[in-house]
């Protein structure tokens, strides 16, 4: 592979996955990397320590279909925009993409190669061409628990999701900002006061949230000092989409044989960009505590079980301590008291690293050869 495109590297995902690039030296790698805009084609490209052509146009077919590999992360619309045209007219280069789109298609492979390396090289060997990275929530829910899913040990896994701004985009990191700051100059006085009665800083702080002038055009409603228990659109299920891509994405990652049902509850909350999750997994066999913390340390060179202890789990459970870092930190690991086969636990996890753009830049990795 010599010539590799990347569209989409201005965004969120995107600038992500350059910062990685850049921090591991990847582009050493490449012999002739070319970045393209959908919105300013003849434009400087990014620094990335070698001399590169302007931007490119990424709508122009011709040009793509010039290239070994397209890494995307300029969102499904996009890639339903182009990917299609591409191969129409015979291109046979590798698609990496962020976007959803493709995932579910027969002839795309969900990467996510700490847990399914396996069925990474199967599908390369097998001459497939698609790679697309996983919903946030579920590669971090695997990348966590992916110990226990490898030794057969899940009949079943609810996740009650905690999920961070980021997830719905840069605007909205934005706008949970201006919310929360919003709410602190709506009662600066007060709070600047000790002896100004909290129930009144309350009632001032709802009737701003309840207000129209309140920041919420992004989020359809207020988030700080809120949470809205609805992410993606509505399926007939009664489910939510994200919600739905648990089951489905899980298992074609795992490519289990027979799909472990994987549902649950998800919710966004005011954290930045690391999302949370508890599960409740319904185990196989009452295995002893200590088995499952071995299964899980083992699972990959990320993952690490914080002790089921308050100070512990203060320390390195957080979004505030995992935010920025690769590690996947899994915790609060307890029997339930409904039986000894059901486990609790609690996962934390940046997601525009693992939850998006380091499964792609590995992808890559492995395409040229250096993973
Ligand atoms: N956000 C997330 O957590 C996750 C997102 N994904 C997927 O990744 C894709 C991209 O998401 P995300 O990175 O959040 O999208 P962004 O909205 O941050 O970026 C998408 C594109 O918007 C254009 N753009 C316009 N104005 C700006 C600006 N001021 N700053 C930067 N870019 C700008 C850029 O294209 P151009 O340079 O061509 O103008 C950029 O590539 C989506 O398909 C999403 O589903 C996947 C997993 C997680
Ligand atoms: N929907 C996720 C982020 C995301 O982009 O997911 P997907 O890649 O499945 O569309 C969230 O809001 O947190």
């Amino acid at each position: 592979m010599q010539k590799i495109g990347f569209i989409g590297w201005r965004g969120m995902v995107g600038s992500v996955l350059l910062e990685r690039m850049r921090a591991e030296d990847d582009f050493a790698h490449i012999a002739e990397p070319v970045f393209f805009s959908t919105s300013n084609a003849g434009g400087t490209a990014p620094d990335i320590g070698k001399p590169l052509p302007p931007l490119g146009d990424a709508y122009d077919i011709s040009t793509l279909a010039q290239l070994d590999a397209i890494v995307s992360c300029q969102g499904g619309d996009y890639t339903k925009e182009v990917f299609a045209r591409l191969r129409e007219v015979g291109w046979e280069g590798y698609w990496i993409d962020a976007a959803s789109s493709l995932r579910m298609q027969e002839d795309a492979v969900i990467v996510l190669d700490p847990v399914n390396r396996d069925v990474i090289d199967r599908a390369i060997g097998a001459g497939q061409k698609n790679f697309i990275g996983g919903n946030c929530t579920v590669s971090l829910m695997l990348m966590a628990l992916g110990g226990l899913f490898n030794a057969g040990m899940v009949e079943w896994v609810t996740a009650m999701t905690y999920q961070a701004a980021s997830g719905a985009g840069a605007r909205n990191m934005r706008e949970l900002i201006a919310q929360m700051g919003a709410l602190r100059d709506g009662v600066a006085t007060e709070l600047a006061d000790p002896a100004s009665a909290i129930l009144e800083i309350d009632r001032k702080m709802v009737a701003d949230m309840r207000s129209a002038e309140f920041p919420s055009a992004e989020f359809g409603a207020p988030l700080a000092g809120s949470l809205l228990p609805w992410i993606d659109t509505q399926l007939e299920s009664g489910q939510s989409r994200e919600e739905w891509k648990a089951q489905v994405e899980a298992n074609k990652i795992l490519q289990s044989g027979s799909p472990i049902p994987v549902d649950g509850t998800c919710v966004r909350i005011g954290a930045m960009r690391c999302h949370s999750q508890a599960f409740t997994i319904k185990l196989k066999k009452n295995l002893p505590l200590a088995d499952i913390g071995h299964l899980l340390n083992d699972a990959n060179e990320w993952v690490n079980v914080v002790p089921n202890e308050r100070e512990a789990t203060l320390r390195e459970l957080t979004p505030t301590a995992v935010t920025g870092k690769l590690d996947i930190p899994v915790g609060r690991l307890r029997k339930l008291s409904v039986g000894p086969e059901y486990l609790n636990a609690f996962t934390v996890g940046d997601q525009l690293l693992w939850g998006a753009a380091e499964p792609l830049r590995r992808i890559l990795l492995i395409l040229l050869g250096k993973l």
